[in-house]
């Protein structure tokens, strides 16, 4: 986690939060560019001197300054819309190292990502072959395609960010890939670069991604016999994070098992998301009020699931740092925000003196966090900072309730 305590002050780097959520106002989002880059390269230092890519699930964090962060750092993109693909560029993104995945493009976002050039189409159906196969012909290129397989693997994670499994919509069932292969090298506008999977998120046991690997890798075999040789095998992301008490396999310890499986001569791409960011991140916000029912303690913030919404979409238990420390004793309360929602929830029966005024921080809001946010009763989207040393940037201006409306009109009578 990147933040810390110090003097009983809850520090990113070398920013005090209080005065960060002073000088910016609640809520805020705070990102710390060390943290980023550690995690990195937890990532890249195993895979050096191996041919590989990772490529960070734009999904995760699409801020341009978190892009272009990991963009100078080398990372290359998994993107999941031509939005995506806009941001990648605009942050500095190599179009080269920019895989596209997700069961529904358009052929708008086909011929978008075909004209950029990216590295490759991570397709997901036989129907999304013909459509990429149609537009490439009609722009006069080739498609670079890697297929993504759905080896009905169970992820052991929340069963709303399992994608592995036989019900999902994600992927081509295994037993049907052989032929959804054969049918794309048969196709003069694609071209067979690899296999891909992705079976889930925030999963913690590493058994599930030996087991989906294993399934790719006798897939690779059955094509090799049918002369469809593969160049590259995309792993997908999912590595989970320490959120309060999991304990997921290090980025190391993760790639020591999944690399021997996996020859050299393969390049090896992957896609993480939460991994890279989830932990560099903080949302803080301001007390407005408490409330004791006589049955339950409330501390109501000024920010909720309209900025966070991971509690009440998963039951996700994310983790509360008062940013004054003194503060993480006292009676248990339900952390709560101002939304006209029971479900308005960040975290509840945890121990918290706070009062109104006072600030409290949810931890590992870096990844799933501001990406998913709306605007639901009205409420402008937070600011994001990003901490690096003792410099802070503000990477994204607060919302104003006029942008809200900007694009609406009266009627014309
Ligand atoms: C295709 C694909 N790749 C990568 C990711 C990133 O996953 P994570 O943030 O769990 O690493 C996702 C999201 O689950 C995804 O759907
Ligand atoms: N949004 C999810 C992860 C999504 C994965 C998308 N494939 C989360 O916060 O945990």
């Amino acid at each position: 986690m990147s933040a810390h305590y110090q003097n009983q002050q809850l520090w990113v780097e070398d920013q005090g939060v209080a005065a960060l959520a002073e000088r910016f106002g609640t809520p805020l989002y705070i990102y710390s560019k060390a943290a980023i880059e550690q995690a990195y390269q937890a990532f890249a230092t195993p895979l050096q001197g191996r041919k590989h890519l990772i490529c960070f699930a734009v999904k995760a964090n699409s801020n341009l300054a978190v892009l272009n962060l990991l963009a100078r750092l080398g990372a290359g993109f998994d993107i999941v819309s031509g939005g995506e693909l806009a941001r990648v560029l605009a942050a500095g993104g190599d179009p080269a190292k920019v895989v596209f995945s997700g069961v529904g493009k358009t052929r708008s976002e086909m011929a978008q990502a075909l004209k950029a050039g990216i590295h490759c189409f991570n397709v997901e159906s036989v129907a999304e072959l013909d459509r990429l196969n149609g537009v490439a012909a009609e722009l006069g290129l080739v498609a670079p395609v890697s297929i993504r397989v759905n080896p009905d693997v169970d992820a052991k994670t929340h069963p709303y960010i399992a994608t592995g499994l036989k019900e999902n919509k994600f992927g081509i069932d295994i037993l049907m890939a052989p032929d959804a292969f054969r049918k794309a090298a048969s196709l003069p506008h694609l071209k067979v670069l690899g296999v891909d999977c992705h079976i889930g998120s925030q999963l913690t046991q590493t058994q599930p991604f030996v087991d989906a690997i294993k399934r790719l890798m006798e897939l690779r075999e059955t094509l090799a016999q049918d002369g469809i040789e593969l160049a590259h095998m995309d792993i997908g992301g999912g590595l989970g994070v320490t959120y309060t008490n999991e304990q997921p396999p290090k980025p190391a310890e993760y790639l020591a098992e999944m690399l021997p499986l996996i020859p050299p001569s393969l390049t090896l791409v992957m896609e993480p998301g939460r991994a890279l960011v989830a932990n560099a991140g903080l949302l803080v916000g301001r007390v407005e009020m408490t409330k004791d029912n006589g049955f339950k303690r409330f501390v109501i913030l000024d920010t909720g699931m309209n900025d966070l919404m991971r509690p009440t979409l998963y039951q996700a238990v994310m983790p509360v740092l008062a940013v004054n420390q003194s503060q993480n004793q006292g009676p248990m309360s339900d952390l709560v925000g101002p939304v006209c929602e029971t479900g308005d929830w960040l975290a509840k029966d945890v121990p918290l003196s706070a009062e109104e005024g006072d600030l409290v921080a949810i931890g590992g809001a870096g990844a799933y966090g501001f990406v998913m946010s709306s605007n639901y009763n009205s409420r402008p989207r937070a600011a994001e900072v990003m901490v690096d040393g003792d410099k802070v940037h503000l990477v994204r201006q607060r919302e104003t309730v006029e942008s809200l409306w900007a694009g609406e009109q009266l009627l014309a009578e």
